[in-house]
């Protein structure tokens, strides 16, 4: 079964002016893959996240057309959004609007314990969430004492703590530097491994390029393209999305030296580790 089905969706918010925010997307996120989603500022790429996840319509209204399915069920049969959290969570981009305890164990605990399990649940689900993020020894720190990337996983991690089978990320790492980057593409490789579905709005396109599936094009709120990462870098396609040019790559695929400080890869190194990316079967 697919994870989440749209048809013909589109989205116009209430206070609206021109163009609605979504129109006629058409799209199948399928159980376990990891579609990466692309396009400018104002593309749409929230607004589509937030029909996934029910945030439209139970938090969110305006006029909206088509259909979103999760699992095969419409998303207004779930009811609500705490309903809908089981099956399908988001994070958002900036980790301070997420967090809402002083202490990190209580952070991660938060959903279930509002989820209502017994107390044996919560702490198995919670400790279950720090050790896959390798966040063991963070129980007490204090949420806003961590680093931005530090944030994220947390926040990744008590979306985790749900055990939702999809998880959707709104550019959670637009407000981080490369070291928070690669922290939150750690926990995002954990969550792979763990069979869930991803969908993931991000401005990275060389990490697209190395996790996702798939990567699809929103443009003024038109679905433009969706390819499986592979071709979508090396047909050529006119997806008016630049490729990952290596030179950039030197600057993204960088390695740690002396406390944690990073040293670029040469070009040759960047080619060759990119190539190889690109040469297993898929980026992923
Ligand atoms: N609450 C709102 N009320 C009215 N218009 C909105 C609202 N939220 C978003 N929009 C408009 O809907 C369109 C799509 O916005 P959306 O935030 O989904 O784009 P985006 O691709 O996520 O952009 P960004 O990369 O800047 O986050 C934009 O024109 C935006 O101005």
């Amino acid at each position: 079964m697919a994870a989440i089905e749209l048809e013909d969706l589109s989205f116009r918010y209430r206070n609206q002016r021109g163009e609605p925010a979504l129109r006629d997307v058409s799209l199948t996120v399928e159980e376990g893959e990891f579609l990466g989603v692309v396009g400018e500022t104002g593309a749409g790429k929230t607004t589509l996240l937030s029909a996934m996840c029910g945030v439209i319509p139970f938090h969110t209204s305006g006029d909206r057309a088509g259909t979103v399915r999760v699992k095969g069920r419409a998303v207004e049969a779930y009811g609500s959004l705490s309903a809908l959290s089981s099956a399908i969570s988001m994070v958002l981009d900036s980790p301070e609007n997420q967090l809402f305890n002083l202490h990190v164990f209580d952070e991660v605990i938060w959903g279930p314990e509002n989820m209502g399990f017994d107390r044996e649940e919560i702490i198995e689900r919670g400790e279950r969430a720090l050790r896959l993020f390798g966040l063991e020894g963070f129980e007490d720190r204090i949420t806003y004492t961590l680093s931005g990337g530090e944030k994220q996983k947390v926040a990744i991690a008590s979306i985790y703590a749900l055990s939702p089978e999809i998880i959707l990320l709104d550019e959670p790492t637009s407000q981080l530097d490369p070291i928070g980057t690669e922290m939150v593409f750690e926990a995002i490789d954990q969550l792979i491994a763990e069979g869930v579905t991803i969908v993931m709005a991000e401005h990275k396109i060389e990490e697209l390029a190395k996790y996702a599936d798939r990567i699809a094009v929103l443009r003024g709120g038109e679905l433009t393209h969706v390819d499986e990462t592979r071709a979508f870098f090396l047909d050529g396609a006119d997806h008016g999305v630049a490729p990952p040019q290596v030179t950039e790559l030197g600057l993204e695929l960088s390695r740690s030296g002396v406390d944690g400080f990073r040293i670029p890869l040469t070009l040759e190194e960047a080619t060759a580790e990119y190539a190889g990316v690109l040469r297993r079967e898929g980026p992923r």
